[in-house]
């Protein structure tokens, strides 16, 4: 059976036609949705239109919106009626078939179901004769017609072959709707099928749809869901995608149509774990080959290695900072200003160099920057095959040669493959053979291996803070989603003393089905990816938080090696007392470690920082007792104060 036919509508793309069609044809869409701004403000004719999309393999798809089409005034519905044959003509043209015609949202919208039945029989005749049909839709804020089930009721009572149903999983998912009753409309009779997700959001409706939505995989809409039911139904029309985005608009063309393709690909592979879920015995062949599904990848083991940028000018403070936290310096490599750090398990190697060793060309704007996080698994090559499915690049690494910096990348294998999550950050999967091939690019200090001081005080790696471009965020959290296989927690914005800062953690469960393998906190910083970084805050964002078991006996280590804890005023403890009545004599220990607390239905939490080291970065050490989920995200107003006040 065919494969699921991908369209995305002109109207998520910035841009004009000229712009919009190439970077669709190749992300990879079958089609597209002409949204009619585009072509009116366009100097192609429909056949010059017509033309370039066959040149690049594009069908037509629909034809979008036509709108109010209906009217309690006979006169205006007559009027309509021309209207609509001038954009028939256009639609023949271009040899575009389906006509998308929006619910009313005018006051003299026909209020009667019989009535609009029968306006909307006489429009689909009308289309008949052209060899056209009409896919009505129910927009979430239409006068009379407001739900996809009163739109298939309207339609199924005008029973006209040209006449069907659109539907689009905003305006259905918005109002909270139950999708579950599209298994009731036969899958011949939904003529097309829009998809977008939004974040949560409590706002009117129609601002909403208007200028947050965006691609599955990227909200919270339960799309999995509604995909199911779709298929249930039987549809086998294209998937297109609909978003009206106001930072997509402003975005690199060619990268917001691979994340829009990229989407469609994971919403695929979801719906088809739903539809096996669901189906016992599960589906035959012809139903699962038609949806994408991406091979499964070995499991990732945590997080063993850390690379920062630092350059010439922060790598002293890095360097200060890392020793009082117990790492030592364990080598340097034998070609590059590269130091490898060391503690237990972790390696930490920081980037000394003008330019980066691994990374893009020229420094980030803000240094120090976390440029590579490094996480186990048994076999790098299958993330390799993953992330190409997912169409997102991945490849193997070889490890820093001798030759000099301008050929990084060659070297010996590595047993490292590389997938770039951020502009600024890439997870390095590193199979088995990695530590060793690694080690040898580096000259290690006699003495290394007895170090006297080798207890490790961190078990590992809790969680990594990520600043995000704002116009990167959704592409990020798509990315994320669909290779990485993470889940997004719920969002939280904190205000704090210099702004607010919207954030989300998103997790990968450990293989042994335990806390997180790999967590991430992600905060959207203002500006874009092409300032490099995004305009520079005032206060910590990019982190590290270290995972400890004792967290008093490892800040008394800290202190003994010259450590000083951020000051956390007595307020802040105060507060504490009142909200979870801890004693007196724990209160007292925090504070002289500069420790913070919070605590969830499952657990506890401790957790200290150091001051920020740069623009915005800084450590973390956490401290989880029983199940806590958390990030401590209540404390970071004043873990930001006390940073603002320490540098
Ligand atoms: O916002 C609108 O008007 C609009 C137009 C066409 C659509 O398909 C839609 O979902 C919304
Ligand atoms: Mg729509």
């Amino acid at each position: 059976m065919d494969r699921v036919r991908t369209s995305i509508a002109t109207v998520c793309l910035s841009g004009t036609l000229e712009d919009k069609l190439p970077a669709i044809a190749a992300a990879g869409f079958d089609g597209l949705e002409v949204f009619e701004p585009d072509f009116v403000s366009s100097p192609w004719s429909a056949e010059e239109l017509a033309r370039r999309a066959a040149d690049l393999g594009l069908s037509l798809d629909l034809y979008q919106p036509f709108r109010d089409v209906d009217s309690v005034d006979p006169e205006e519905f007559a009027r309509n009626l021309v209207r609509a044959e001038r954009k028939f003509d256009v639609m023949e043209r271009l040899g575009c078939d389906t006509l998308l015609v929006c619910s009313s949202t005018l006051p003299q919208a026909v209020r009667a179901d019989d009535r609009l039945a029968e306006q909307l029989a006489v429009l689909a005749d009308a289309a008949h004769r052209r060899g056209l049909r009409i896919a009505y839709e129910a927009l979430a804020w239409g006068a009379h017609v407001n739900t996809y089930r009163h739109s298939w009721r309207v339609v199924e009572a005008a029973d006209h072959p040209a006449l069907g149903v659109c539907l689009d999983s905003f305006h259905i998912l918005s109002r909270g709707d139950d999708p579950s009753g599209i298994r009731d409309i036969p899958g011949e009779k939904i003529f097309f099928l829009q998809l977008a997700d939004a974040p949560a959001m409590s706002m009117d409706v129609l601002q909403w749809s208007r200028h947050y939505r965006n691609f599955p995989g990227q909200g919270s809409f339960d799309l999995a869901g509604f995909g199911a039911h779709v298929e249930a139904a039987g549809y086998r029309g294209p998937w297109s995608l609909e978003i009206f985005n106001d930072t997509f608009r402003g975005s690199d063309t060619g990268r917001t149509a691979a994340d829009a393709h990229r989407s469609l690909r994971y919403l695929e592979a979801e719906v088809s774990r739903r539809v096996r879920a669901e189906a016992a015995p599960p589906p035959r062949d012809d139903r699962r080959a038609r949806l994408f599904d991406a091979p499964s990848a070995s499991p990732l083991e945590g997080v063993v290695s850390l690379r920062l940028a630092a350059g010439p000018g922060k790598s002293d403070a890095l360097r200060t900072v890392l020793g009082r936290l117990g790492f030592r310096l364990a080598g340097v490599h034998r070609a590059h200003d590269l130091q490898l750090w060391r503690h237990g398990g972790l390696t930490v190697v920081v980037d000394a160099s003008a330019g980066t060793v691994w990374t893009a060309p020229g420094l980030p704007a803000h240094l120090p920057v976390l440029t590579q996080i490094g996480v186990r698994s048994s076999d790098p090559e299958s993330w390799e095959e993953r992330a190409r499915a997912f169409e997102v690049r991945a490849r193997e690494v070889g490890l820093p040669g001798a030759e000099g910096a301008s050929t990084p990348e060659r070297g010996s294998a590595s047993d490292v493959v590389r997938l770039d999550m951020t502009d600024a950050t890439s997870l390095d999967v590193r199979g088995p053979a990695s530590a060793a091939a690694w080690e040898a690019a580096f000259e290690l200090y006699p003495g290394e291996r007895g170090w006297e001081d080798d207890v490790s005080l961190f078990t590992g790696v809790d969680h990594v803070g990520l600043a995000i471009p704002a116009d990167n965020w959704d592409g990020v959290m798509l990315l994320l989603r669909s290779v990485l296989a993470m889940t997004p927690r719920e969002g939280l914005d904190v205000t704090d003393a210099v702004g607010m800062l919207r954030n989300r953690a998103l997790e990968r469960p450990a293989p042994d089905g335990g806390p997180g393998a790999l967590r991430l906190t992600l905060s959207m910083v203002p500006g874009s990816v092409s300032s490099h970084l995004g305009a520079a805050r005032r206060g910590g964002i990019g982190h590290v938080a270290f995972a400890c078991t004792d967290i008093f006996t490892t800040a008394a280590s800290m202190r003994a090696r010259g450590f000083e804890p951020l000051p956390i005023p007595a307020n802040y403890y105060d507060d504490l007392d009142a909200r979870f009545g801890l004693s007196r004599e724990l209160l007292d220990r925090m504070a002289d470690s500069g420790i913070l607390y919070d605590a969830d239905s499952d657990g506890e939490f401790f957790h200290l920082f150091t001051p920020t080291v740069g623009a915005d970065f800084f450590f973390e050490v956490v401290q989880r007792v029983g199940g806590y989920r958390g990030y401590g995200d209540a404390n970071a107003a004043v873990r930001l104060a006390a940073q603002l006040r320490a540098t």
